[in-house]
């Protein structure tokens, strides 16, 4: 998708007329390779190559606009009752994040009020808009000491309508939504319903996903320290495998269409001989096909290390009638258990080429999204929340912040939701997990064309 500077600018509620309460911090600062002044903004392309391809003056190339405190912003601090929601899967630093966003909009631009709706969107609805906590520094201090949300979270449908309702009712003028791709869409289509009516309600998407599949963002939030979780379970299956004879260590990890997970466990421990996410289509049968190269391995090793992504390989469960075809509340396909048909069918096929293994199957599943964020994480979760209070304070709207090639940055939420974030089979990434296991040294990558 060719995108153009037009596409990437954010939408403002109005002229800022406040003076900030952190104007005095910036009353010295110019671009550095360490900031980005307000007036500046972030490539969204960083080779010569793709640069030169426009053909423009450097002010014309689609950019960013900068995250960051402004020197005036829209809204009268003493005025403004803050919203906030964390929608869908769990994350690693949700509570973060909202302690974040609670100690800037309270210590620092001095906001009298932020509500918490509980369980997600749900909150947002007429039945359950009067449920909600009030978020105080002092109710916020400790929550980033655990994992989850104290907020609640859910999946499934929400009316637009309902919500601004419940926005207006509850007297909010800036809320902040902590959610993946359903959540951005809901988000996207709530601002949109607010426009409508002519409303002057900012809403901000912190974008959350543990699979790392949404786009415009260098990594989300908590996902490394989902993939360090991960990574433990690797370590263990490998030293399961290595330990028994004709030995096969298995291990699911999540990731619904995109496989970042895996490959980024993967390569933490070094310990995979094959990897397999969504977006690498792969065969069971056949000389190149996976049956085959675990066998190879086996023989050759003594044991093998498969990790798989929950995403791959759905083909060949609906080729086997395994898959229901079935969604979840908010629409999600619901998958079919990849691990359990690789245990059975490579078990099958070794069998019947006179081994005798011993499989190892873990599927860490939620355990690895349900952990305390960690350190870096924690950095990166409260720096989001500054970002995101800035923007809102700003009366940017339909706007998330993310970290982009190291800046913070505005990005326009329909944007966020245009497309998904997968490991490039012809990138660099995918490149590093051949490399890694030694997917490369065979006859060919674990790549078979079906
Ligand atoms: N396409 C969509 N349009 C509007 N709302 C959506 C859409 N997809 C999901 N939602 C809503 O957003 C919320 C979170 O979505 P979900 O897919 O469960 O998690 P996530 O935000 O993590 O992707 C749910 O309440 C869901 O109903
Ligand atoms: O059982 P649940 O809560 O639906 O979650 C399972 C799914 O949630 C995910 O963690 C992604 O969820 P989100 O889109 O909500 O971030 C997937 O990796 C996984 O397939
Ligand atoms: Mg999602």
């Amino acid at each position: 998708m060719t995108l153009h500077l037009d596409d990437l600018r954010v939408r403002h509620l109005g002229e800022c007329r406040h003076d900030s309460p952190l104007s005095a911090l910036l009353a010295a600062k110019r671009t550095s390779p360490h900031y980005v002044a307000e007036g500046d903004r972030v490539l969204l392309e960083d080779t010569v190559s793709m640069l030169a391809e426009h053909g423009l003056p450097p002010e014309d190339l689609p950019s960013f606009e900068a995250a960051g405190p402004r020197r005036r912003i829209y809204f009268d601090p003493a005025l403004v009752t803050a919203g906030i929601v964390t929608c869908g899967g769990l994350c690693p630093g949700l509570n973060d994040v909202i302690r974040g966003l609670v100690q800037e909009l309270t210590v620092q631009y001095d906001v009298k009020r932020v509500v918490g709706f509980r369980n997600g969107l749900r909150g947002l609805t007429a039945r359950h808009r009067d449920d909600t906590i009030e978020l105080t520094p002092d109710r916020v201090r400790d929550i980033h000491n655990a994992g989850g949300t104290i907020l609640g979270s859910s999946r499934g449908a929400q009316d637009a309508e309902e919500m601004v309702d419940s926005l207006l009712l509850r007297g909010i003028n800036v809320l902040f939504v902590i959610g993946g791709d359903g959540g951005m869409n809901a988000a996207t289509n709530l601002a949109a319903a607010i426009r409508a009516r002519g409303l002057d309600i900012a809403v901000i998407g912190v974008p959350k996903t543990i699979d790392n599949d949404l786009p415009y963002t260098d990594q989300s939030f908590g996902f490394q320290s989902a993939f360090a979780q991960a990574a433990n379970f690797i370590s263990s299956v490998s030293i399961e495998a290595a330990a028994s004879p004709d030995g096969i260590g298995i291990v699911k990890l999540m990731g619904r269409h995109s496989g970042f997970i895996a490959c980024y466990a993967s390569l933490a421990r070094n310990a995979a001989d094959i990897v397999l996410i969504p977006e690498v289509p792969f065969a069971l049968e056949g000389e190149d096909g996976l049956l085959a190269r675990v066998e190879r391995h086996v023989r050759s090793k003594g044991f093998v290390v498969i990790v798989v992504a929950e995403g791959a390989g759905q083909d060949l469960l609906a080729e086997r009638g395994l898959l229901e075809g079935a969604t979840d509340a908010s629409g999600n396909a619901k998958l079919g258990d990849i691990g359990a048909l690789l245990r059975e069918t490579i078990t099958a096929h070794l069998t019947a080429a006179g081994l005798v293994p011993t499989v190892r199957y873990i599927d860490p599943s939620y355990a690895i999204r349900s952990v305390t964020a960690n350190a870096y994480d924690s950095v990166y979760c409260l720096r989001l929340a500054h970002a995101a209070v800035h923007a809102a304070m700003a009366g940017r709207t339909e706007t998330a912040v993310v970290r982009w090639r190291r800046r913070f940055v505005h990005v326009p939420m329909p944007l966020i939701i245009s497309h998904r974030n997968q490991v490039d089979p012809d990138g660099d990434l995918w490149m590093s997990v051949l490399e890694a296991t030694g997917q490369l040294g065979q006859q060919r990558p674990l790549l078979v064309e079906r």
